[in-house]
């Protein structure tokens, strides 16, 4: 049987976040990431390598089973909803929260309560729709792939809904957060098929890292 494990993980944030639930696990980068442009990193396990790809890209790779595991955040999975996925570990990194921002000016009289209708820009149309279709608020979204917190400073939308950890870009921009849509961490994702054909490596790699997370 072949137990050779690929996962695919983003550069940033995620990946450094997550060699030290690897390296827990015995498996370390046989490469800086930090030097290396290879897309496949091998590990120091021999059956164990990484791709290295877009956050955004990481629910692909794993439900076409070109990656059997993949960290994505939370974001990006509700986001890319109906993928074929297990999602067996929520590995408490990249924690964040998504939220409502706006100019600070706008939200000293504003009541979230009263909102009709908004024009808010976003990387997450899917997950704002719902969010504000749920309330009854019609919407106008933007899309954007980043820098949200600009989009209200020059007249692009009245309000963003983005990701917040420290709250410093917000702050930065003159922006504040008026609501919480949910908390976001990421997660481990499975390709079902793998998890079947190769469901003793993905297993023990699974206890291992909630061994070192301690769920
Ligand atoms: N400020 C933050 N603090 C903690 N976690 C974050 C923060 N921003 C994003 N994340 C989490 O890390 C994940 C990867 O974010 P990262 O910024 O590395 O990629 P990205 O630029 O958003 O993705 P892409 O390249 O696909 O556009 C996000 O999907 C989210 O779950
Ligand atoms: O509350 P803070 O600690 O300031 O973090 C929030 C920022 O982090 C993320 O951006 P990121 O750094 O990933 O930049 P990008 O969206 O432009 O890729 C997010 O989109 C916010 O802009």
């Amino acid at each position: 049987m072949n137990d050779s494990l690929t996962i695919a993980l983003s550069k940033g944030r995620i990946l450094e976040e997550s060699i030290p639930l690897f390296a827990a696990a015995g498996i370390e980068l046989a490469e800086d990431p930090d030097k290396s442009r290879k897309l496949i990193l091998p590990s120091t396990d021999p059956q164990v390598r990484f791709l290295v790809i877009r956050a955004s890209d990481v629910p692909t790779y794993v439900s076409w089973g070109a990656a059997d595991l993949g960290i994505a955040g939370k974001d990006v999975l509700l986001e890319q909803e109906n993928l074929a996925l297990y999602e067996p570990l929520d590995l408490r990194i990249g924690v964040c929260r998504m939220s409502v921002a706006e100019p600070a000016a706008l939200a000293a009289g504003d009541r979230p309560e009263s909102w009709e209708r908004v024009r808010i820009a976003t990387k997450y149309p899917k997950i704002t729709k719902r969010f504000f279709q749920a309330r009854g608020i019609q919407t106008e979204i933007i899309k954007l792939y980043g820098s949200m917190e600009l989009a209200p400073l020059v007249g692009l939308a009245d309000r963003i809904v983005d990701l917040v950890s420290t709250g410093r870009t917000l702050r930065e921009n003159g922006l504040v957060e008026v609501e919480e849509i949910m908390p976001i961490s990421s997660r481990l994702v499975v390709n079902p098929a793998a998890m079947k054909r190769k469901g003793k490596a993905i297993e023990d790699l699974i206890r291992k890292l909630e061994a070192e997370i301690g769920q």
